[in-house]
């Protein structure tokens, strides 16, 4: 499994934590940034995360941002993403179990450090249940298919 995060200015400090906790479970993964405090735009931090996803070359996107709303739209936009901002631990496990998430979004302004790294840790270590979870699954890519 490969990770790879990113966030905008205001997402910086909690997408500093999540890369904490990922050096702690030796967990692969790609931080590619701002690693300034100057603002940016999330568009841009979110195409970098869910193309990657979107081609293979990472397993699961972590997107953090002062709500994680604008990434979330972002990378919803993206066939093959499955994008779920979380604010909580039991959202991040019903992300993986049922919607087969693959890009978890936070908000630094809306969750603690503590919560976000829960919620991280919640969203890694849970699959996909699959059974009538893959049906509606495939329906969305049906969806995304009609675009
Ligand atoms: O997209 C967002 C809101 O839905 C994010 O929270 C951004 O981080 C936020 O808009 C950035 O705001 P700022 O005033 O430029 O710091």
């Amino acid at each position: 499994m490969k990770v790879i995060l990113a966030s905008d200015h205001a997402g910086l400090e909690l997408r500093q934590e999540l890369v904490a906790v990922l050096r702690e479970r030796n967990v692969a993964h790609e931080d590619v940034g701002p690693f300034a405090k100057d603002s940016v735009d999330y568009p841009d931090f979110a195409a970098r995360v869910t193309r990657a996803v979107v081609s293979g070359e990472a397993t699961l996107g972590v997107l953090v941002c002062g709500t994680g709303i604008g990434m979330s739209i972002v990378a919803n936009k993206y066939q093959g993403i499955r994008a779920a901002l979380c604010t909580t631990e039991f959202e991040a496990r019903m992300s993986r179990a049922h919607n087969d998430a693959n890009v978890l979004c936070l908000g630094q302004r809306v969750v603690g450090a503590g919560v976000g790294r829960a919620i991280l840790e919640a969203f890694l270590d849970t699959a996909f249940s699959g059974g009538r979870h893959e049906r509606r699954v495939q329906m969305i890519r049906e969806v995304e298919s009609q675009r």
